[in-house]
């Protein structure tokens, strides 16, 4: 099958994983209404594109919080990738987004560990769950700002698993063997021992807190989606927010993350970038979450279609697919840049 575009990917990597790993990747919680809702609501919204500018050909490159991205799109963190490429996982992963010049975000669970995944060079962000040891979540901070991570993302959708039916009609409670947590793996465990990721319905804004105190790295709250939370993140000294629902697999019936991006901007006005993940599919869908005003998207799933498809190169054709889905978009938009683009360049499909 030729394949031209992100959605061509999930059929390649449906033919070729094992359908339970497969159904853990597209899944979503319960009734997969967010999973849903994330893709529709792209496709409700419209670009209205500005004419006769002279913009020439778009300028992607971009800074967030210190860090030089060639585009606005950001590998989200995912947890498992040797799921999806067995032999390298995330080491894979790493290599096609040092390549492609964008930023990965490693997931905490990462199936190879992150000193593994920063040996690829390429700009890295730290994804963590807060574990109710404390001890034990600050010695994952040093490790990932010991590997070179330029900032830390706190995922805090999560005071629970989200209920999965997918995995639960596939009996998937477990990884297979060889594969496991490789960050959670202590020094002073015993051979082969894994701790158990712990997601505590205690974690509250005082380890907010103390993560500030803990590290000097940038602080990114992953999974806000009230307006309220953002302004309390900005109180507590949080340095970014990722808008996001965690790809419809944590609270179902939660709204597109989309559609709650210009409210939580409003709420922000500016004082911390955002990020917006969750059914990002297509450029127009990037330059949509740009014109309401996110800093740069991130995008799960496709990368682990790209990776299960062909490895490597699977997520660099990804990348470089949406790369160029980027830079047609903006040009038809007039845009030379991000910046050019207006919030009253999106509208609701049907409305005036
Ligand atoms: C298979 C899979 C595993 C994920 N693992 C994590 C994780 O370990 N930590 C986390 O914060 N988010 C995790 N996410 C959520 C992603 O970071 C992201 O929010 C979501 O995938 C975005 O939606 P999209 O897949 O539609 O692009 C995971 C998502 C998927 C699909
Ligand atoms: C094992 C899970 C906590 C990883 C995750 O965040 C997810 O699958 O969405």
């Amino acid at each position: 099958m030729r394949v031209v575009n992100l959605r061509d990917f999930e059929d390649v990597a449906r033919e070729k994983l094992d359908p339970v790993f497969y159904d853990y990747f597209a899944s979503g919680a319960q009734d997969e209404v967010t999973v849903a809702a994330n893709e529709a609501a792209y496709r409700r919204l419209a670009l209205v594109p500005r004419i006769l500018r002279g913009a020439g050909l778009p300028s992607l490159a971009t800074r967030v919080l210190g860090c030089a991205a060639s585009m606005p799109v950001m590998l989200a963190p995912t947890a498992f990738h040797r799921l999806a490429w067995p032999s390298e996982g995330e080491a894979a992963t790493a290599r096609a987004a040092r390549d492609a010049g964008v930023i990965m975000i490693a997931a905490m669970l990462s199936t190879i560990t992150v000193e593994e995944i920063a040996a690829a060079g390429g700009t890295l962000w730290f994804q963590l769950y807060v574990q109710p040891d404390r001890g034990f979540t600050e010695s994952l901070v040093r490790r990932a700002e010991a590997a070179g991570c330029r900032a830390l993302v706190v995922t805090v959708d999560s005071p629970a698993l989200g209920r999965n039916e997918r995995g639960d009609r596939n009996d998937f409670h477990d990884l297979p063997p060889g594969v496991f947590c490789a960050n959670l793996r202590g020094d002073g465990w015993s051979n082969g021992h894994v701790r158990q990721v712990v997601l505590s319905p205690e974690i509250s804004w005082s380890h907010v807190e103390w993560l500030r105190e803990v590290t000097r790295l940038p602080i990114l709250l992953k999974g806000v989606l009230h307006p309220e939370d953002a302004r309390l993140a900005v109180e507590n000294g949080v340095d970014g927010l990722i808008v996001s629902n965690h790809g419809g697999r944590q609270l179902d019936t939660t709204p597109a993350s989309i559609d709650r991006l210009p409210v939580i901007a409003d709420a922000v006005a500016g004082r911390v970038p955002l990020i917006v993940d969750g059914g990002v599919r297509r450029g127009t869908d990037v330059v949509k979450a740009l014109a309401l005003g996110a800093s740069a998207v991130a995008i799960g799933r496709p990368v682990l279609w790209g990776l299960a498809a062909d490895g490597s190169e699977g997520v660099a054709a990804v990348l470089a697919l949406l790369r160029r889905e980027i830079e047609n978009a903006l040009t038809l938009c007039g845009a030379a840049s991000a910046g050019d683009l207006g919030r009253d360049q999106v509208v609701r499909q049907g409305m005036p």
